[in-house]
């Protein structure tokens, strides 16, 4: 039987990320290898020119899954049909940009995709926030999206996910396979909370395993927060490859569903677990099936988590109440 191919639009697609990001998903990594995809582009008219360039590299790799490539600058146009989004164009932070501005121009982009993502977005419409601030990012577009199911609209902690499983391994020397239930919690930001007392390494409670308080509190925990900056750092540009490949792996998970017996973490609207204020996006444990995601519950969280997971929800909702200021939801 023939599928219909996936409409799957990403935004910012001449960009780093959207040039790691778009020879996986017309290969089979985002939704899987016997789904056919059509990607819809979307740019700005600056970079079209750079999109049109990727677009002949595609082309060129002769994907069999890739049905069609059609690009474009207006967001109008860019979601029709779409039942995957990938919002990963964004304003970054420049030098004496305060942080009302950055979420101000992160508005005038986001909002207009969340009210297009509304008015031409297939009923299945799935949308994954990359772009920066991602979880207040989503929230702006959610917000300007009152027909689309609330909980459609997600944020990129997979890639704080990936990186905390990494460190976790090389600290004990275990496989990253035998690394379970690993929770980011909170924003995707240097305040976020990577939990190990939940987590298990080949079985045994991983918290145990390590032992070391300290360790947790002033070695890991920044180093996986602060990561991306250590990236920017030594590479000269923010993570690409290792974002993009964080993209594939949480929609691939949305879609596709998480282990049995394993868990991930995705920015998503908060429902009041676990103390977080009903709506903001923030990171939360989750398992997905048949294209459906639940938080995990009944989690006893220490005295040294809830602290963590205190500070970043409170970075959260004053994200929430400076866009709600700017008049952006
Ligand atoms: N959530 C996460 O874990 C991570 C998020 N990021 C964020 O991802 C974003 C993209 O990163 P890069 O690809 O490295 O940046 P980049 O600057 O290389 O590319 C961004 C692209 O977006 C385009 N763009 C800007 N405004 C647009 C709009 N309104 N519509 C469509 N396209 C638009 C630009 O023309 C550019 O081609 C940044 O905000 C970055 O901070 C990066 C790494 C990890
Ligand atoms: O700060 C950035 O632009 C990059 C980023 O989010 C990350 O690598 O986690």
């Amino acid at each position: 039987m023939t599928r219909t191919p996936v409409n799957v639009t990403v935004t910012g697609a001449a960009g780093q990320i959207g040039y790691a990001l778009l020879f996986r998903i017309a290969s089979g990594h985002l939704l899987g290898a016997d789904v056919p995809v059509k990607l819809r582009l979307l740019e700005i008219p600056q970079g079209m020119k750079a999109a049109e360039g990727t677009a002949m590299e595609l082309d060129d790799c002769a994907f069999p899954l890739l049905k069609g490539i059609d690009i474009f600058d207006d967001p109008n146009k860019g979601f029709e049909g779409a039942n995957v989004a990938l919002l990963v164009g964004a304003r970054p932070r420049t030098k004496g940009m305060e942080r009302g501005d950055l979420l101000s121009a992160n508005g005038g982009i986001f909002k207009p995709q969340g009210a297009a993502i509304n008015a031409h977005a297939a009923d299945d419409i799935k949308v994954l926030v990359v772009g920066n601030p991602a979880n207040t990012n989503a929230l702006i577009a959610q917000a300007a999206a009152p027909d689309v199911p609330a909980e459609r609209f997600t944020a990129m902690t997979r890639l704080d996910h990936n990186r905390a499983i990494s460190q976790l391994a090389a600290k004990t020397g275990a496989a990253v396979s035998d690394i379970k239930r690993l929770t980011i919690w909170g924003n995707h930001s240097a305040t976020q909370y990577p939990d190990i007392f939940h987590a298990e390494i080949a079985g045994k409670n991983a918290a145990e395993v390590v032992s070391d308080e300290q360790w947790l509190a002033d070695t890991f925990i920044p180093t996986v927060a602060k990561r991306g900056a250590a990236i920017i750092e030594a590479r000269g540009a923010s993570s690409a490859a290792s974002a993009a490949n964080a993209a594939i792996d949480h929609v691939h998970t949305w879609v596709n569903g998480t282990a049995a017996g394993d868990w991930t973490s995705m920015g998503i609207p908060s429902d009041g677990s676990y103390g977080v204020p009903e709506g903001i996006i923030s990171s939360f444990p989750v398992t997905t099936k048949d294209g459906k995601y639940e938080i995990v519950q009944g989690l006893d969280i220490n005295e040294f988590s809830r602290a963590r997971i205190d500070a970043s929800v409170a970075e959260l909702v004053e994200e929430r109440d400076a866009v709600r200021e700017l008049g952006l939801i």
